[in-house]
């Protein structure tokens, strides 16, 4: 398969590297210095886009890919305000777009472990629940991706919980997330119940960007002739 990389940073140069290994050819990389290259017939040459950028960039690459008919798979987050535009230049549009908060195995079954202790927890209300992530110093965006989509399944399974909120909740009915940034660490997600006599806490710990990279390439591999907008519960039937 031929691949278009938008953003070689961190988890372009990542992906690079696992394509390859699985027999894919590079055919394009786009990053912030060679916007041109959109117009190139390489770049149309290829059948995905992989793109992991910034907030900042995400929807403007995704609208380039889409003007030259090339499906995108994307993780970047922090600018999902926009998704509805991307939703409908695929319902009425005829784009494919696969996204994921987060690519990795690991994650995608923890948030339907998640999900699945949420509502258990829904009859026990004596369990407050909270959330924690931790990050490398250079990420732009808080909460991370991964901890909304994993409060929002929380929101969608506890109904004491109405909304979550970054830092300090202010009512028994917010969700609190705690962001930390450290280091180089890869990304860490917790998820903390506690009552009076006890505390339950679930933990996904990423070891390196290996298992992110893994995934958008595997998404890539499923993205290839299909149509609309895709995620991972589509490629891990994963539903919770
Ligand atoms: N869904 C998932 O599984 C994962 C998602 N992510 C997300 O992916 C995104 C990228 O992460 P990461 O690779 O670590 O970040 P990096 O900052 O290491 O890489 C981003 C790259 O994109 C480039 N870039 C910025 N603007 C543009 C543009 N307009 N066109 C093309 N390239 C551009 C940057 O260039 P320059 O440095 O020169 O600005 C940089 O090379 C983040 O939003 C992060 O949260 C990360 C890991 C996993
Ligand atoms: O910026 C990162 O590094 C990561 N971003 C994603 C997020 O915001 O959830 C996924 C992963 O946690 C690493």
């Amino acid at each position: 398969m031929k691949i278009a990389l938008i953003g070689y940073g961190k988890m372009g140069r990542e992906i690079e590297k696992i394509a390859l290994e699985r027999g894919h050819e590079i055919a394009c990389i786009i990053d912030v210095n060679n916007p041109e290259k959109f117009d190139s017939p390489e770049f149309r040459s290829a059948d995905v886009a992989i793109e992991f950028t910034s907030p900042e960039s995400a929807l403007h690459n995704y609208r380039k890919a889409f003007a030259a008919n090339i499906p995108v798979v994307s993780g970047t987050t922090g600018w999902l305000e926009r998704l509805d535009e991307v939703k409908a230049a695929c319902e009425n549009g005829g784009q494919t777009f696969f996204y994921a908060s987060n690519f990795s195995l690991g994650v995608n079954i923890f948030f339907a472990l998640s999900n699945y202790l949420a509502r258990i927890m829904n009859r026990f209300s004596d369990y407050d629940v909270k959330m924690e992530e931790t990050h490398h110093i250079h990420k732009l965006d808080a909460p991370s991706g991964t901890a909304i989509t994993l409060a929002e399944g929380i929101l969608e399974n506890l109904e004491r919980k109405d909304r979550w909120v970054l830092d300090k909740a202010n009512g028994n009915d917010e969700l609190q997330i705690k962001a930390f940034r450290e280091g180089e660490v890869p990304g860490i997600h917790t998820v903390v119940y506690e009552s009076d006599a006890d505390i339950i806490r679930i933990t996904h710990d990423a070891k390196s960007r290996k298992g992110f990279a893994l995934g958008a390439v595997l998404a890539a591999e499923f993205t290839k002739g299909k149509k609309g907008f895709l995620g991972m519960n589509d490629m891990l039937d994963l539903q919770s």
